[in-house]
């Protein structure tokens, strides 16, 4: 075990905030990890208060710092990665928000986007920035807070509110006020960001209404982002590799080559296809975004955003309560057969791509007295299948047909979960030995930014496979499958309420 040049990765994600020590090869010397509180406080709405998303960020680090240190682990440098779009403005005197964080699931501005695409800017926000004019990007949660907070507009146009995504926000804290800066992954989720020219564009913010002194700089995802303080973590630390969570996993997928796809199980579900040099226009409603840029070479991908996987499973134990753990999902679906014939569309949060319906709203299908709660752990789990698979016809559509899929976030932990997905895609799934390769995905463009790594191709082959899953299901029953989900997500659509 290599315990010299470790790295420090935070991965702060929607539902939990960890912190891993990684060694130079890859393998995991700490860990630690807290689960924070999430606000529904409205229909369609979803916060997280800024101080517990910081606190408990803090407490992991100062507990996987404890754990490296005391095998012998020597830190030198840290790695940030995030739940994107989600926004947070604060005071720069204070370091306090002004309001609580607006979580890339809220669809409280779906009216204003609407009105905006209606006055017919959905084709300037998608040439710009690759991405649709929908509430789940950033541009309109800082236009609502700006609107809602008494006086935050004039803040900002002074200069005296800062404008960040979680990142950012996070290096603000740990540098104590000294960086305001944010990678270019998270910039292009903003539908601020001009993915092309790589600068923040002034026509968007203006019809966003977001003033110019609110943004951070935008930085590569190998770079530097100052010094986190001892106070702090004991020791200063620099702070050399930030990405948004779903383009860090595809890094720590080592998605490199043009055509490398990845899709990660967290809270939401997302697909990343590796473009190489030329951000691809989809013809299918899925998103143009920036991958990663190092050492002076961007790549971009199309993305798949699915926004609810594992938080189906989540509502399962924490909103209906017919789980416990969400472990026991994986035997609950193998209780069952194929033809149960429960679906369950999880539009808790609107549908994401290909449908793109912020007011669409969860539905579940061919209920009997006979349903049980296998009955709906198995709809959910499946869902999150009949989602990716809605994803790759999207892709395939326009013009890409990947024969293996990478996998990997807290889900795929469940092997049951992997081989319906292997079935119903009847594509390879193929699930790495670290399946933390969200945070191993910053430690490396950390080491990256260090010199421990030459460049992308010294990291190619670190993360090996650990499982591959082969189809083994029939194509006439894969079929009917699909066609009981493609008429769920058509009644679902259609409810208007
Ligand atoms: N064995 C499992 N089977 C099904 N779902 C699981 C399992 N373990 C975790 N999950 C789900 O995975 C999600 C956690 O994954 P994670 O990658 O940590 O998410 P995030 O980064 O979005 O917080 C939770 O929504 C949880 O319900
Ligand atoms: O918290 P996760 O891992 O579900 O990721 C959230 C995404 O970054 C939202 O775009």
């Amino acid at each position: 075990m290599n315990l010299e040049n470790c790295i420090l990765a935070i991965d702060q994600g929607t539902t939990s905030s960890r912190a891993m020590v990684f060694g130079t090869d890859s393998q995991i010397i700490a860990m630690a990890q807290q689960e924070f509180p999430q606000h529904y406080p409205n229909d369609g709405w979803v916060e997280h208060d800024p101080e517990d998303i910081w606190q408990s960020t803090l407490t992991v680090c100062q507990q996987a710092l404890a754990e490296a240190e005391a095998k012998g682990a020597r830190v030198v440098g840290i790695g940030v990665t995030n739940q994107r779009e989600t926004t947070v403005v604060w005071d720069r005197k204070t370091g306090k928000a002004i309001y609580n964080a607006i979580v890339w699931q809220d669809r409280r501005t779906a009216n204003d986007c609407l009105a905006l695409q209606q006055a017919g800017h959905s084709q300037q926000v998608r040439s710009k920035t690759g991405l649709l004019l929908d509430p789940y990007f950033s541009a309109s949660k800082i236009n609502w807070i700006l609107n809602h907070v008494e006086g935050a507009r004039q803040r900002a146009q002074n200069g005296d509110l800062a404008f960040g995504t979680v990142d950012s926000f996070l290096i603000w804290r740990l540098t104590g006020g000294a960086v305001h800066a944010t990678d270019i992954t998270n910039a292009s989720r903003t539908n601020l960001y001009n993915i092309h020219q790589q600068q923040w564009d002034p026509e968007l913010c203006e019809l966003f209404e977001v003033p110019a002194p609110l943004l951070p700089l935008v930085k590569e995802c190998a770079d530097d982002y100052g010094h986190a303080l001892a106070s702090l973590l004991g020791k200063s630390i620099p702070i050399c590799g930030v990405a948004g969570d779903q383009q860090a996993a595809a890094f720590g997928q080592c998605c490199f080559d043009p055509g490398s796809i990845k899709s990660t199980y967290g809270t939401g579900c997302f697909v990343l296809l590796n473009t190489g040099d030329k951000a691809v226009d989809s013809a299918n409603q899925l998103l143009t975004t920036v991958a990663y840029k190092v050492q002076g070479k961007i790549h971009y991908a199309l993305e798949g955003s699915i926004f609810v996987a594992g938080a189906a499973v989540q509502w399962l134990r924490d909103g209906i309560h017919i789980i416990e753990d969400a472990t026991q999902t994986e035997s609950l679906a193998t209780s069952l057969d194929y033809e149960h014939g429960v679906y369950l569309v999880p539009a808790f949060a609107g549908l994401g791509a290909p449908y793109w319906d912020p007011e669409a709203r969860g539905a579940i299908f061919g209920l009997t007295r006979g349903t049980t709660n296998a009955h709906l752990s198995r709809a959910a789990l499946e869902s999150v299948a009949y989602q990716t698979s809605d994803l790759l016809k999207a892709m395939a559509d326009d013009g890409v047909t990947p024969n293996v899929l990478n996998v990997d976030g807290g889900m795929v932990a469940n092997n049951w979960v992997c081989q319906f997905l292997t079935d119903v895609l009847d594509i390879k799934v193929q699930r790495p030995q670290i399946m933390e390769t969200t945070a191993l995905g910053v430690a490396y463009l950390s080491g990256l930014y260090l010199g421990l790594y030459e460049n992308t191709e010294a990291l190619t082959n670190k993360n090996k496979i650990d499982t591959t899953f082969e189809s083994t299901m029939s194509a006439d029953l894969r079929n009917k499958l699909l066609c009981g989900w493609k008429t769920a997500v058509e009644c679902t659509l259609g409810f208007k309420r």
